[in-house]
């Protein structure tokens, strides 16, 4: 399909076609492990990568193929593959590239699983991992040198939504003969396609907004059909193995089909619910990148099309204060994970990001009291008045 279409246009038929199953409206759901072979040499090329075709679900499968067209068209990107978790988007990703004595540098805010693999999984295989502030791209460029291959961050990073510049970031790597890994789980390709800023590849917890109903674990990779087959053959088939169910794929299939309308409202309703925290006197300070006060607004402004659906904030008290909040509320949700239509409060400090020690969410912009709201797709009213019942019993 051809990208003068509308983004929800393509969400919703991009790399299908109803005739090519029957007229099916939705694709079929191939629950298959292997596919037959016509001869075997037919079995040789297609291992041999000389001839197409699907030969087992670990390499590749007709709805995850249709998933990652889909994904890849939306991202702007040559090639997509599916995974079965974000982790597996990202190890995959990483250990396709990477080997003993290369280097890799991180921005200093990632999600808590990521900073784990990144700063006590891959040194233990001999892979050096520098910790950046990328907010200042100079930092970057005072870090890197001819054996860094990897540069990876989250914009907006999880927890407290503090951006990077892909474009100034990317220019700094490619220089240094760098691959760019943005992580952009927070913004989705409707607010941001780090692609087309320069990044080379573009991984997903498509766990969260894509999915968008809290259905599935799952993750997605984009890029140059080059690095992409480097992952699927590498990364996924042999270092990790973390498949994604066909399963799975369709029921991101369905939920991608409602993501612009879904972050249009998750974004309407987290600016208003910002406003709201900003304004009441228990609330000691909001990161939200459409408010006049986030300190990156101009960087915000210029890099997404609106602001997403998180807001990290903090309130009198610190931890202690933070966690009496939580459990005043009654609408929204006492739990991980984000980007449902359920909205969700959790505390980073002693879940997420659990994996820094306090030292390191010190010096990471981690504080100990900060909580992190999933802002979801109930009545905006509703959510605003739970919070602040839960506030204005804040002693
Ligand atoms: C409980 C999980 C949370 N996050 C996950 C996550 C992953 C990892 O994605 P899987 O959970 O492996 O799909 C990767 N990248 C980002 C920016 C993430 O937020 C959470 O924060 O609440």
């Amino acid at each position: 399909m051809a990208n003068t279409f509308d983004f929800s246009t393509r969400a919703i038929h991009h790399g299908y076609d109803a005739r090519s199953a029957q007229g099916a409206l939705n694709p079929p759901i191939y629950m298959t492990s292997t596919f037959t072979f016509e001869t075997a040499e037919d079995g040789g090329a297609m291992f041999a990568g000389e001839k197409e075709g699907h030969f087992y679900s670990r390499i590749s499968n007709p709805t995850l193929d249709h998933l990652e067209q889909r994904i890849a068209n939306l991202e702007g990107a040559e090639a997509g593959l599916c995974t079965a978790s974000g982790m597996g988007a990202i190890t995959s990703t990483m250990w396709s590239f990477l080997a003993a004595g290369d280097e890799v540098i991180i921005d200093k805010t990632l999600y808590g699983c990521t900073f784990a693999f990144m700063t006590h999984g891959l040194p233990r295989f001999g892979v050096t991992v520098t910790l950046v502030d990328m907010t200042d791209p100079a930092n970057l460029a005072a870090a890197i040198t001819a054996k860094t291959k990897i540069v990876y961050f989250e914009t907006p990073a999880n927890p407290n939504n503090r951006l990077v510049d892909i474009a100034a970031v990317s220019e700094i790597a490619h220089r240094a003969g760098a691959k760019v890994v943005v992580d952009n789980t927070y913004a989705t390709p409707v607010l941001t396609r780090p692609i087309s800023h320069g990044a080379d590849i573009v991984v997903h917890s498509a766990t969260k907004f894509l999915s968008g109903h809290g259905d599935v674990v799952a993750g997605l990779v984009v890029g140059s059909l080059a690095d992409i087959t480097q992952i699927r053959l590498v990364g996924v088939k042999d270092m990790t193995g973390a498949v994604m169910s066909p399963l799975t794929a369709m029921l991101l299939l369905l939920g991608i089909k409602t993501l612009e309308l879904r972050m249009e409202r998750h974004c309407q309703s987290a600016l208003k619910v910002a406003q709201a925290l900003e304004a009441h006197p228990a609330v000691l300070n909001v990161s939200y990148p459409g408010l006049d006060s986030f300190p990156q607004k101009e960087l915000a402004r210029r890099q997404m099309t609106n602001f997403g659906g998180m807001i990290p904030f903090e309130v009198k008290g610190g931890k202690a204060g933070g966690i009496a909040m939580m459990n005043r509320l009654k609408l929204i949700q006492r739990a991980v994970s984000l980007g449902d239509a359920e909205s969700l409060i959790q505390h980073p400090a002693s879940m997420t990001h659990a994996t820094y020690t306090p030292e390191e969410r010190a010096t990471h912009g981690i504080a100990e009291g900060l909580v992190r709201l999933s802002v979801g797709l109930e009545g905006v009213g509703d959510i605003i008045d739970d919070l602040t019942t839960a506030l204005n019993a804040h002693n």
